[in-house]
C-alpha cells in the first residue's frame, strides 16, 4: 500500500493542581492554544521583570481530562492503525513528575486511572476478538534505556531466550528497519497475559529517589506491542505486521534544578544528554533542508529512529505542570512540542508475502479449477474427459492422428481437451521442424532464430556501410543502369551472387563465394577442437576472419553496393518528387489564369500567349518526369536485386558457419538426446474488584493481584548476583 504523508500529532497535558497559575498559563477556549506569560527574572538589568508572552498552538491542550478521554483522543487512532498494519508511536515527554508515567501506565491501583498502555492492550485484544476474519499474533517487548544501557525488562520471564552473547544493541537492517538485538519477545493471547507482562516489566523498572520526585523513574522505557495479522482464509498470501511503541521518556529537567549528586547526577547527565540528542534529531527532522538526521548519537534516538521520522503514526504528549514555579521547564517542554509538530512521517502498511501460503493458495486454486472443469465436462455430457496429464498411449495416438492428418488420410482431428490441443500443436511443431531441417539440408539454409549470428551479421552490415568498396572488384551484374550519369559510376560497382556448392561447380571464377564455400568446407574437414567450446557468437567472429573470410568480404562488398544503390534511389526519388511538385504548381497556375480570364469574359483564343509558355513548360516537365520515373524504376529493381544478393550472401555465410561449427565443436550424443527430450517438453488472561457494571476490569485486577503477589515474594538472585524475578505462572 502506498505511504501517505502525515505530521506528528502533538498534545499538551497539564498536571492537575490546586495552585494553577492562571496569570502565567492561559489555555484558550479553542482547546488547542496555550499562552505563557512569563516574567523573566534575568540578571540583565534591562531584562529584569520583563514580561514575555509565548503562544503554542498544538493539536489539543488537555487540562482536567480523564485517562479515558486522553486515551480516546490521543491513542485510539494509533492503536487501530497498528491493527491495520501501520506502525504507531505514542510518546510522553516532560519534566520529572509532570505526569508522563501517569499518562502512559497510569495507576496500577485503580482500574479507572489506568493509563495508555493497559488501555491500548485492552483495545488490541477487543479488536482481535472482533476481527474474526483475521488471525492475529501479538508479541510484547519492554525495553529500558538506563544510562545508555539497554535493559530487557522482560528477560526474567519464563521462556525468555538466553541473552545474546554479544549483548543488546540497536541494529538497523534493510527490510527490517530498526530493532533491538537481544530483546526478548513474548507471545500473548489475551489482555490478561499482556497486562501480566506489563506489570512484570514495571516491577523491574529501575526506580531512583530524586529531589523532585521520590519515585520517579530515571530511565526511558519503550513498551512495544508487535502485531501480525493474516486473513483467516487462504485466499491471500499477504500478511501485515506492525509495531506499536508506547514510550515513557525520562524527566527532562535541568541538572542544576535536580540538586542531584553522585549516582543521581550521573543519571541526570545521561538523561539530559539523550534528551538533548532527541531534540537535535527532532530539529533535523523538522527542517526539510537537512539531509542528515543524527539518530545514532544515543541509544534512545537510534531505537526510536523509525518511530520519529519513519513510516509511523506518531503522537507526542507533552506533560507540563500548572504551577508558575516550573515555568522555565514548561516553556522548554512546549518548545520541544512545537518542533515535534513540524516533523512529517510517511505512514504505510507493512505488507509482506508468505511464499508458503502463496503456494498453498495456488494449489487450492488449481484444485478448485479442476473441479470446476470436471463439473463443466459432466454438464457437457463429456464425463470421460479427464484433465490429467496424457498417457504415453494417448500421446502416441495423437502423434499418429497428426501424421495421418498431414498426409491427407484423416479429415479432421476431433478436439476434446486443452491438453490434447497442446499435444496436437506440439506434434505440428515437430513436423514443421522436421521439414525445416530437411529444407536447410537441401538448400543450405540457416534458421532465422540464430539470433547471435544474425545480430553479428547485422552489426557487420552497419559497419559495411563505411567500408571502402573497390568499384571494380565485382563481375558485371545482370543489368546495367542506363540514362543517368550518376548511375553510371554506381554501375561500375558490380554485384556477384553467392552460389550454393552445387552451382559453384558450374562457375568458372576463382575469386567467388563458391571458393569461400570450398574454403569453409575444407576448414570444416579439419575440425579445430577448442577447449572450452567458445560461444556461438564468439565462434562466428572467428569464422568470419578465418574460413569464412572470403564470403564475409563478398557480403561486405555487396552490402556496400546495396547501400550506394539505396543512396542513389533516395536522391532520384527526391528529384522525381521535385519535378512532380513543379508540374502541380504549373498546372495550378494555368488553371488560375483560365479562371481569371473566364471571370473577365475574355476569349481563350485572344489571350493565347501567356498560356502557351506555361503549357510548354508543363509539357517539358511531364517529359522529364517520365524519363526520371523510368530511371527510378530501374534503380528500384536494382536495389531489390542487390538486397536479394545480400540476403543470399548472409544465408550462405550463416549456413557455412553452421556446417563449420557443427564439425568443429561436435555435441556429444547424450547431450543431443537431452536436448531432444527438452525440446519435446515435459507433459507436466484474587480477588476481583469488578466494577458492578463493567466486567472488562477483570483482566486488569487479576494481573495486578499477581504482580502484588510477586512483589511480596522474596527477591531471588541468580548466580551472578542479579535480581531475578519469579516466573510468571500461566493464567488459570
Ligand atoms: N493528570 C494527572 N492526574 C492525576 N494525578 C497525576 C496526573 N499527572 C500526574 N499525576 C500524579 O503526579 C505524580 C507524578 O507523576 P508521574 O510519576 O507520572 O510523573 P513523571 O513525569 O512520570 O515523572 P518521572 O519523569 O520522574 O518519571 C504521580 O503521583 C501521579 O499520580
Amino acid at each position: 500500500m502506498e505511504a501517505h504523508s502525515s505530521v506528528v500529532r502533538v498534545f499538551v497535558r497539564i498536571r492537575p493542581t490546586a495552585n494553577f497559575s492562571h496569570d502565567v498559563i492561559e489555555c484558550l477556549p479553542d482547546g488547542q492554544t496555550v499562552n505563557i506569560h512569563h516574567r523573566k527574572d534575568s540578571r540583565k538589568p534591562q531584562d529584569k521583570n520583563q514580561l514575555r508572552n509565548h503562544s503554542f498552538r498544538l493539536e489539543g491542550v488537555l487540562q482536567g481530562v480523564s485517562q479515558e478521554e486522553l486515551y480516546a483522543r490521543v491513542c485510539r487512532q494509533v492503536v487501530l492503525g497498528a491493527l491495520d498494519g501501520y506502525n504507531g508511536t505514542v510518546m510522553c515527554f516532560g519534566q520529572t513528575g509532570s505526569g508522563k508515567t501517569y499518562t502512559m501506565t497510569g495507576s496500577t491501583e485503580s482500574y479507572k486511572q489506568r493509563g495508555v498502555i493497559p488501555r491500548a492492550l485492552q483495545e488490541v485484544f477487543r479488536e482481535v476478538d472482533k476481527r474474526t476474519e483475521h488471525v492475529f499474533s501479538v508479541h510484547l517487548s519492554y525495553l529500558e534505556i538506563y544510562n545508555e544501557t539497554l535493559v530487557d525488562l522482560l528477560s526474567s520471564l519464563q521462556g525468555s531466550p538466553s541473552p545474546s552473547p554479544r549483548g543488546m544493541a540497536v541494529i538497523e537492517e534493510a527490510g527490517r528497519g530498526v530493532f533491538i538485538r537481544g530483546l526478548s519477545l513474548h507471545p500473548v493471547h489475551n489482555e490478561e497475559e499482556a497486562l501480566n507482562l506489563l506489570f512484570e516489566g514495571e516491577l523491574n523498572h529501575i526506580i531512583g529517589s530524586h529531589a523532585l520526585n521520590r519515585n520517579s523513574s530515571r530511565s526511558h522505557s519503550i513498551f512495544t506491542v508487535h502485531i501480525e495479522s493474516r486473513l483467516r482464509t487462504l485466499s491471500d498470501a499477504k500478511y501485515v505486521t506492525s509495531k506499536l511503541n508506547l514510550v515513557d521518556l525520562a524527566g527532562s529537567e535541568r541538572l542544576g534544578k535536580t540538586g542531584s549528586e553522585g549516582q543521581m547526577f550521573k543519571e541526570a547527565m545521561y538523561i539530559n544528554k539523550s534528551l538533548s540528542f532527541l531534540e537535535q534529531a527532532i530539529r533535523a527532522l523538522a527542517d526539510r533542508r537537512r539531509e542528515h538526521v543524527p539518530f545514532r548519537q544515543t541509544k534512545l534516538t537510534h531505537a526510536l529512529k523509525d518511530s520519529l521520522g519513519g513510516n509511523c503514526n506518531t503522537v507526542l504528549v507533552a506533560n507540563i505542570y500548572g504551577e508558575a514555579a516550573h515555568i522555565e521547564e514548561t516553556l522548554s517542554t512546549l518548545r520541544f512540542a512545537s518542533r515535534m509538530k513540524c516533523v512529517r512521517t510517511n505512514p504505510a502498511v507493512n505488507e509482506h508475502r508468505d511464499p508458503a501460503a502463496q503456494i498453498k493458495k495456488l494449489e487450492k486454486d488449481v484444485q478448485m479449477l479442476k473441479e470446476e472443469l470436471s463439473i463443466y465436462n459432466t454438464l457437457a455430457k463429456r464425463p470421460s474427459i479427464t484433465n490429467e496429464p496424457l498417457s504415453e498411449a494417448q500421446l502416441a495416438e495423437i502423434h499418429s492422428q497428426v501424421q495421418r492428418y498431414l498426409e491427407g488420410n484423416l479429415e479432421e482431428i476431433s478436439i476434446v481437451s486443452i491438453r490434447q490441443v497442446q499435444a496436437v500443436f506440439t506434434q505440428f511443431k515437430l513436423a514443421v521442424q522436421k521439414v525445416k531441417a530437411q529444407l536447410c539440408q537441401t538448400y543450405n539454409l540457416v534458421e532465422k532464430d540464430q539470433s547471435a549470428n544474425t545480430a553479428a551479421i547485422e552489426e557487420m552490415d552497419s559497419r559495411g556501410s563505411t567500408d571502402d568498396v573497390k568499384a571494380g572488384s565485382f563481375e558485371a551484374s545482370h543489368q546495367s543502369l542506363k540514362n543517368n550519369e550518376r548511375l553510371e559510376s554506381a554501375s561500375k560497382s558490380k554485384l556477384k551472387p553467392v552460389q550454393t556448392p552445387e552451382k559453384e561447380e558450374e562457375s568458372p571464377e576463382s575469386d567467388t563465394a563458391s571458393q569461400a564455400t570450398q574454403e569453409s568446407q575444407r576448414a570444416g574437414n579439419e575440425p579445430v577442437h577448442l577447449d572450452p567450446t567458445p560461444s556461438k557468437a564468439q565462434a562466428f567472429e572467428d569464422f568470419k576472419v578465418g574460413p569464412g573470410s572470403k564470403i564475409t568480404r563478398i557480403l561486405k562488398e555487396n552490402n556496400a553496393v546495396l547501400l550506394e544503390r539505396r543512396r542513389v534511389l533516395r536522391q532520384l526519388t527526391e528529384e522525381v518528387n521535385a519535378v512532380k511538385r513543379e508540374i502541380d504548381c504549373t498546372t495550378a497556375s494555368i488553371q488560375q489564369q483560365q479562371e481569371t480570364r473566364g471571370g473577365q469574359g475574355q476569349s481563350l483564343v485572344l489571350e493565347e500567349e501567356p498560356d502557351a509558355t506555361s503549357l510548354m513548360k508543363l509539357r517539358e516537365l511531364t517529359g522529364l518526369y517520365r524519363q526520371r520515373y523510368e530511371v527510378l524504376r530501374d534503380i528500384k529493381a536494382d536495389v531489390n536485386y542487390c538486397q536479394h544478393l545480400v540476403d543470399q550472401c548472409r544465408v550462405h555465410l550463416l549456413s557455412e558457419f553452421e556446417n563449420w561449427y557443427e564439425k568443429s565443436f561436435p555435441v556429444p550424443e547424450e547431450e543431443r538426446t537431452k536436448e531432444k527430450t527438452l525440446e519435446q517438453g515435459d507433459y507436466n488472561q484474587r480477588p476481583c474488584e469488578l466494577l458492578p457494571d463493567d466486567c472488562s476490569s477483570e483482566s486488569f485486577h487479576n494481573a495486578r493481584y499477581r504482580m502484588l503477589k510477586r512483589r511480596n515474594t522474596p527477591v531471588q538472585k541468580n548466580s551472578s548476583g542479579q535480581r531475578r524475578l519469579p516466573h510468571i505462572l500461566p493464567v488459570s
